[in-house]
């Protein structure tokens, strides 16, 4: 008789209560192609699931930069590819997409869900490299007719607790998106002046407690207490802001936390040097009549591109741009909280 197949039993997380809080727990959520309907459910009831990133205005995009089949994009975030897919659509299995992300754990696992989707090398080209590299893309490329940059984090970033991006839960301080380069937030904490932390902290995320949080950070890490998990940083800012007023106190804390972490994100990736690269280069990267579209969810990240697109279309490097910003619609920021704080502007290279 045939021997059976011995496979040995894997036991189904265990979590305590009727369902699984922690990001580990929610194995439903991190296996979206076995549990196609938690998913759905999940993202009815308008979260994101564990794992996984909802983009955000496709429509609005695609709109945007009109895609016809034969052409070539680069997509400088590629994230969870959602984009990247929806771009890919349009092109009909004529033209190319060249994509980028610095996030080597996150990129790798869109690569093959892209792969198994179809989207081999022959029309997509993925790189593990910084989007300020778009020189050298385009070089190789010979010129974009389309370009995409949804910046920042992306939710499988935020949620996963070893990565500390989010003050919500415990983790290491880390925030970077690379964690195989440069160093983690609680490494830049470590040796940080008090002037300096709080020129980052009002720099980068406009923190109006920035003084009393720099002293107190600093403070605590003098006194031989490391601030290396999200959680350590998070009880110093509830206990900075422990005077404010108990009506506002809870709120004020959440808001200074995620300003916090912010400022810290942006600080450890460099997030405003490259991207001041990226809207200097991109202009030469565009082919004649080329259009771009960036996603941006923070004041001084929109300012700067901006700034960047008014003064190109000044001295007539674009023909049109975005005067005003474009906004998700009511509709998508009930179902995608996430989007609420987006904001798109576009250009079109003369
Ligand atoms: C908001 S997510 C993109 C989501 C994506 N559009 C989608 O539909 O799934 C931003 C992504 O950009 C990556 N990223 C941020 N800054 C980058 C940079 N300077 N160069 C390359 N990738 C970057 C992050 O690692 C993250 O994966």
């Amino acid at each position: 008789m045939e021997q059976e197949q011995q496979t040995p039993h894997k036991r189904r997380v265990r979590y305590k209560g009727k369902y699984p809080k922690k990001f580990e727990e929610k194995y439903k959520e991190l296996q979206p192609e076995k549990y196609q309907d938690t998913i759905e459910h999940v993202i009815k009831k308008g979260n994101t699931p564990a794992g996984m990133h909802i983009s955000i205005m496709v429509q609005e995009i695609l709109d945007t930069l009109k895609i016809q089949p034969g052409e070539t994009g680069f997509d400088a975030t590629l994230g969870y590819g959602g984009h990247t897919k929806a771009m890919l659509a349009c092109l009909n299995g004529q033209g190319h997409i060249y994509a980028t992300d610095v996030d080597p754990e996150e990129s790798a696992k869109t690569k093959k869900r892209l792969e198994e989707l179809g989207y081999g090398e022959d029309i997509l080209t993925i790189r593990l490299q910084n989007f300020c590299t778009i020189d050298e893309i385009a070089k190789e490329a010979g010129g974009f007719d389309f370009i995409l940059a949804d910046l920042g984090v992306s939710s499988m970033q935020i949620d996963n607790p070893k990565r500390g991006f989010s003050f919500k839960v415990d983790g290491p301080l880390d925030l970077r998106l690379n964690q195989e380069a440069g160093i983690s937030a609680a490494e830049r904490l470590d040796t940080i002046t008090r002037e300096e932390l709080a020129g980052m902290l009002y720099e980068n995320s406009d923190e109006p407690y920035c003084e009393e949080l720099a002293k107190a950070i600093t403070d605590e890490i003098r006194k031989g207490s490391r601030i290396d998990t999200t959680t350590k940083l998070r009880e110093v800012i509830e206990k900075t802001l422990d005077f404010l007023p108990e009506k506002e106190k809870k709120d004020t804390i959440k808001k200074t936390c995620q300003r916090t972490f912010q400022a810290l994100r942006i600080d450890v990736n460099r997030e405003f040097e490259v991207l001041y690269e990226f809207m200097e280069k991109l202009p030469d990267a565009l082919k004649p009549g080329g259009r771009v579209a960036i996603l941006t969810f923070h004041s001084g990240e929109d300012k700067l591109v901006k700034k960047a697109l008014k003064e190109g279309c000044r001295a007539g490097i674009y023909a049109d741009y975005s005067k005003d910003v474009v906004r998700p619609s009511a509709q998508e920021c009930a179902q995608n909280g996430r989007a609420r704080s987006t904001k798109m502007r576009w250009a079109v290279r003369a």
